[in-house]
């Protein structure tokens, strides 16, 4: 009897997952070639990060139609090839595609009730309060905070590297660009520098950072939101969530009790919550953790990439070098908002970095209702999620000369004017774009300008060239640190 149970049972799971693995071909798909049980992600997560699988396919598939099946695990998503499709998806119809198919909303974990994860109605009201908290006249007003953690990031190299042969960056920056959230996300001021055990450091980190375990605990939660739910699966530690509770109610009750009043996000999440139809606490608190989930990596893997790219291309350092002393002469020598604004070179650079490593490898949306791909018989079905290969544009010789290269002249204004529109979406287009888009450049843009000005960055001993990307961090991370050598220009 329990053979017969048995093989009646491996029939079923068979017949199941094969039926499973044809989805995109009854489609009408082709599609990255399955198998059980990581479908077409046999080695993503363990011996390649998911840019580089996601930078492959887009080149193998790119002419093979507008969209390639890739089945995530337990996950079927399309990736998008054609420039009007996209254009569909992120701009004219967002009506369809206004979800990012992140399910965590719906989840028991309340940390993750923030704008990236709420839909519907919810998103559009959340956009609208917090679209002018990330104005560029609030990102003003926030400047003398983040130029004080700038400086402070200049002061601890000095002590930290000081000349030392080689130097570990990824530390640095990220322990720069999380003290810089904590100040004006949470109203902390918190030390980070050589203190890796501090509290909110190691939050930011290790979310981005995940175990084995804690990966396939995200994979299920974000494939099955439902199953978890039930199961009171939750993304976040009870201890992160106390933690950050904590952290916003003791803030808030800090300033109310000493009538402080600062120019910062938190200030300004503060007056949403008094006006109290507008935002509950816990959705100031997710919002206040997401910010520092986004302002912390996103910004320090930019400066990290950015170090060792002009560690490598001297020219284009001594370039942006002198520019920076140009500049900084009609200002009287100081590093004001206006001042890196006026940089054109030091945009062009920090295009050029997130071009080559760009934050998310890939946005996502999910269909809302069936769409008919335009001129094509092929259908994208309600619930499919898609993916558009930001990272597969980003190295596409169609479209950026020479990829490999570093060169931030493919960023002045006829190169610009030249390429075709949708094909370099650093912050995304459309009305789910990027909320951060001003405060993100100048946090790092701030760290480049001083860095220049205090010292000459150069490859050491332990530089890895090229240099290779850890397979399992969540955003692109280098896979032994960031060695270099920074040498005191005075
Ligand atoms: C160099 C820095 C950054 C880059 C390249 C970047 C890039 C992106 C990208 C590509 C998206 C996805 C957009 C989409 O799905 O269409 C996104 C979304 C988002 N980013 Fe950033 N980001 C950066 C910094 C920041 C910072 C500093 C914050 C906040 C403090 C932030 C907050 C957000 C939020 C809240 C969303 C979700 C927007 C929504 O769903 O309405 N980002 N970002």
């Amino acid at each position: 009897m329990f053979i017969i149970i048995l093989t009646i049972s491996i029939v079923i799971v068979y017949f199941y997952i094969t039926d499973y693995y044809s989805f995109f071909e009854k489609l009408g798909y082709p599609c990255v070639k399955p198998s059980f049980p990581f479908g077409s992600f046999k080695n993503v997560g363990r011996s390649e990060h998911i840019s580089e699988f996601m930078r492959r396919e887009y080149e193998n598939f790119k002419d093979k139609g507008p969209a390639f099946g890739v089945y995530q695990v337990f996950r079927r998503t399309l990736v998008l090839t054609d420039l009007d499709v996209i254009k569909d998806v992120l701009v004219k119809r967002f009506d369809i595609f206004h979800s990012h198919g992140v399910d965590l909303e719906y989840s028991n974990d309340k940390l993750f009730h923030s704008l990236f994860f709420v839909d519907g109605q919810r998103w559009k009201d959340m956009r609208a309060i917090l679209t002018p908290v990330f104005s560029s006249s609030k990102i003003r007003l926030m400047f003398p905070s983040i130029s004080k953690q700038s400086d402070r990031l200049i002061e601890y190299i000095k002590e930290a590297c000081g000349n030392k042969d080689c130097c570990e960056l990824v530390h640095i920056y990220s322990s720069y660009t999380t003290e810089l959230i904590a100040n004006v996300a949470f109203g902390l001021d918190t030390e980070c520098f050589g203190k890796p055990e501090n509290e909110f450091y190691k939050a930011a980190y290790e979310f981005l950072n995940p175990t084995t375990s804690e990966r396939v605990k995200a994979l299920v939660m974000i494939s099955f939101p439902k199953i978890a739910k039930l199961l009171g699966m939750s993304l976040s530690s009870k201890g992160t969530k106390e933690f950050f509770n904590k952290v916003v109610r003791d803030n808030i009750e800090y300033r109310m009790k000493n009538n402080i009043h600062r120019n910062d996000l938190f200030q300004r999440l503060i007056s949403i919550l008094h006006n109290q139809t507008k935002m509950t606490f816990d959705e100031v608190v997710a919002n206040c953790y997401f910010f520092l989930l986004a302002g912390f990596e996103t910004s320090s893997s930019t400066l990290t990439f950015c170090s060792y790219e002009l560690a490598l291309n001297q020219d284009v350092q001594d370039r942006l070098r002198e520019e920076i002393f140009e500049v900084l002469e009609t200002h009287n020598g100081e590093v004001t908002y206006e001042a890196i604004m006026e940089m054109k070179y030091l945009e062009m650079v920090f295009l050029e970095t997130i071009r080559k490593y760009p934050i998310l490898e890939a946005q996502t949306r999910r269909a809302a209702k069936d769409y008919q791909i335009p001129n094509s018989k092929l259908v994208i079905p309600a619930g499919t999620v898609v993916l558009i290969p930001t990272i597969g544009f980003n190295y596409d010789e169609t479209h950026h000369y020479e990829p490999e290269k570093f060169d931030p002249e493919r960023f002045n204004k006829e190169n610009v004017k030249a390429r075709e529109p949708f094909v370099f979406l650093p912050f995304s287009e459309g009305p789910r774009f990027c909320i951060g888009n001003r405060f993100g450049p100048i946090q790092t843009k701030i760290a480049l300008v001083k860095l220049l000005k205090n010292f000459s960055i150069h490859p050491c001993s332990k530089t890895s060239i090229p240099l290779e990307i850890s397979p399992s961090s969540y955003l692109q991370a280098p896979k032994c640190g960031m060695w270099l050598k920074l040498e005191n220009l005075y």
